[in-house]
């Protein structure tokens, strides 16, 4: 918490929301004394002129208590909105620029519970500081001081109470401190749950799976509740148990004073300014015990939201980043890649490369790495060991913001955002023009079903939900297309396309002569989409079995003849050369 504080909190208004705290401390630890000196002094002695000055005096003091009592609130609130603000701010930066690894490591329930109901519990722990936990100690003193002053004979009385209250208060904090991490967790579940139970509601109808998973949230739920309601119950308890002691005190107070006013002992202004001081000292306790619950709370979501602020940015730019001017080319020299918490590396020593226009067609089983190939490309994760070149420099001596210039990516999952087909558009090439998306929507096959339904104004709902997933698809080709980069990569992009639109999708590419001098990778299943490719490098288990064109590998890759095997006609293959019967590749032909 402090470490956040010292970050996010500004030295000045800090300064000003403490000063007016004290000026209002001072001020409220005035109004009983002169309350006491008005009995005292004024209505026992019938002295209306004193009761009129010293009530004016009263007056402005309760006008000053009242004025930095104002400028108190405003200053902490301004102070722990805007921390909250910066905070957020900067959560969600570094969740962006996070690598895939750490993402996937936190994963997104946790984030969001970090960035929004962590930051919020912060932000209610600085307003209160600002204000209570300063002034509450404050008062306590203060007003024990002030009391002490007035009248040595009943100070016992605080002797007795206070202890007590203080065994109340450790007892209860010490009861609901543990279980507020496992809050905050069982709030990440609840997250959770509910995120999965929206991204595959349809799934989770297609197998009849509603109940289990009402039932899923429901315990989550009730887990979370048991622990609020224990948490709040006991925390609530120290309200009735601090009244029972604060009126017994009052009691004892007035018991006692009365006896010394009978004795002489005590003026009948004292009496009452000293249960003044007595309620404040009493109610300062109370309220700083509720600070104190408050703060270990707060403590966790310090540590939870600094995790992610801690979190080692693994993709930096460099000092002197270099820029790009040598020809078109991309070149993979040794490259491996190990997630931290995989058993065996998802890429072993890949090298290619693949020059000016050319298309890198990648092929293989599922999990063989054909994604985080894609992914290393664009830095997404930086490779373990090797080193990916584009244009003969390192990728990692390139600014990112240069990197990203030159690569356009179209991701496994197409991902669209709200707002319409042309926002989304504009995503890829904010200066494009009107006929510019018209030409990418036609590339990517997507203007017939964008005009039909109301054009570039048409209306994209949250991750796209009114499109089929081919014409997901298809416009997030069209924005990757519509970027002008050197590097067009696609990860498994043409799957949701039929075969017909498939062929018209690569053909119009492989045709504009805007991509001609590009360099094109596409991730593929189908034999048909890579066929025509340059070169086909075909993965398996993170391994390059195979690197060539169609007809080389066709003829001796043995992993690619099985891929062929598994979706090319008994005429095709023959027409090729290629035994139908798997028994018929000798191991010597696998090798
Ligand atoms: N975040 C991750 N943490 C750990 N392992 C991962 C992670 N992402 C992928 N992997 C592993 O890395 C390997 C390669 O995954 P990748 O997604 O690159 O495969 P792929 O060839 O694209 O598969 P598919 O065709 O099914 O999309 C797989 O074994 C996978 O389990």
């Amino acid at each position: 918490m402090i470490i956040i504080g010292k970050k996010y909190l500004q030295p000045l208004p800090v300064f000003l929301a403490i000063f007016f705290l004290i000026v209002q401390v001072v001020t409220n630890l005035l109004l009983p004394n002169l309350t006491s000196d008005i009995i005292n002094k004024g209505i026992a002695k019938s002295d209306l002129n004193y009761i009129w000055a010293q009530g004016g005096t009263m007056l402005i003091v309760a006008l000053v208590s009242w004025l930095a009592a104002v400028l108190n609130v405003y200053y902490a609130s301004i102070q722990s909105q805007r921390l909250g603000m910066r905070l957020r701010s900067d959560l969600f930066e570094k969740v962006i620029k996070m690598d895939e690894s750490a993402f996937s490591d936190f994963g997104d329930a946790t984030l969001i519970t970090r960035t929004t109901n962590d930051v919020t519990q912060l932000q209610n722990v600085y307003q209160t500081a600002l204000r209570m936990m300063l002034m509450s100690p404050l008062m306590l003193i203060g007003s024990i001081f002030m009391a002490w002053n007035l009248d040595h004979n009943l100070i016992w009385v605080f002797i007795v109470a206070l202890p007590l209250l203080a065994i109340v208060a450790v007892v209860n904090i010490a009861m609901v401190m543990p279980r507020f991490r496992l809050m905050q967790e069982k709030i990440d579940k609840i997250n959770l749950i509910f995120q999965q139970g929206l991204t595959g509601v349809r799934v989770i109808r297609a197998f009849n799976r509603d109940n289990y998973e009402i039932e899923k949230f429901d315990r989550a739920n009730k887990d979370l509740t048991k622990i609020s309601q224990f948490v709040m119950a006991t925390v609530a308890m120290l309200g009735p148990i601090m009244t029972v002691i604060l009126s017994a005190t009052n009691l004892a107070i007035v018991w006692f004073g009365a006896q010394l006013i009978g004795k002489g002992l005590m003026g009948l202004g004292n009496l009452v300014a000293f249960l003044t001081y007595a309620t404040q000292i009493l109610l300062s306790f109370m309220q700083l015990t509720a600070v104190m619950v408050m703060v270990p709370r707060a403590q966790v979501s310090a540590v939870r939201a600094n995790e992610i602020l801690n979190t080692e940015e693994k993709i930096v730019d460099p000092e002197n980043s270099e820029s790009l001017s040598a020809p078109i080319e991309m070149k993979f020299i040794d490259v491996s890649y190990a997630f931290s918490n995989a058993e065996r590396p998802a890429l072993s020593r890949i090298n290619f490369t693949v020059t000016k226009g050319q298309t890198l067609a990648i092929i293989g089983g599922t999990g063989s790495g054909k994604s985080t190939l894609l992914s290393l490309i664009a830095r997404l994760m930086d490779v373990t060991s090797g080193e990916i070149l584009i244009a003969g420099r390192d990728i990692r001596s390139l600014s990112q913001y240069n990197l990203h210039e030159k690569i356009s990516l179209t991701q496994q999952k197409a991902v669209l955002f709200s707002g319409t087909v042309k926002s989304n558009m504009l995503y890829g090439r904010p200066e494009a023009t009107d006929a510019m998306i018209w030409t990418a929507l036609d590339i990517a096959q997507a203007t017939d079903f964008v005009k039909e339904q109301g054009g570039l104004e048409m209306t994209v709902e949250q991750n796209g939900g009114n499109f089929s997933g081919g014409q997901r698809q298809r416009l997030a080709i069209a924005r990757t297309l519509i970027k002008d980069a050197d590097y067009y990569c696609f990860d498994d992009s043409f799957s949701a396309l039929d075969f017909a639109t498939d062929t018209k999708l690569r053909t119009a590419i492989n045709s504009s002569p805007q991509f001609q001098d590009k360099i094109k990778i596409i991730v593929a299943q189908r034999i048909a989409t890579v066929m025509n490719a340059d070169q086909i490098l075909v993965l398996d288990k993170g391994e390059v079995v195979g690197l060539g064109d169609h007809a080389s590998l066709a003829k001796n890759c043995s992993a690619y003849q099985d891929i062929m095997r598994s979706q090319l006609s008994e005429k095709d293959l023959e027409s090729m050369g290629i035994s139908l019967k798997i028994e018929e590749v000798t191991e010597g032909d696998r090798s």
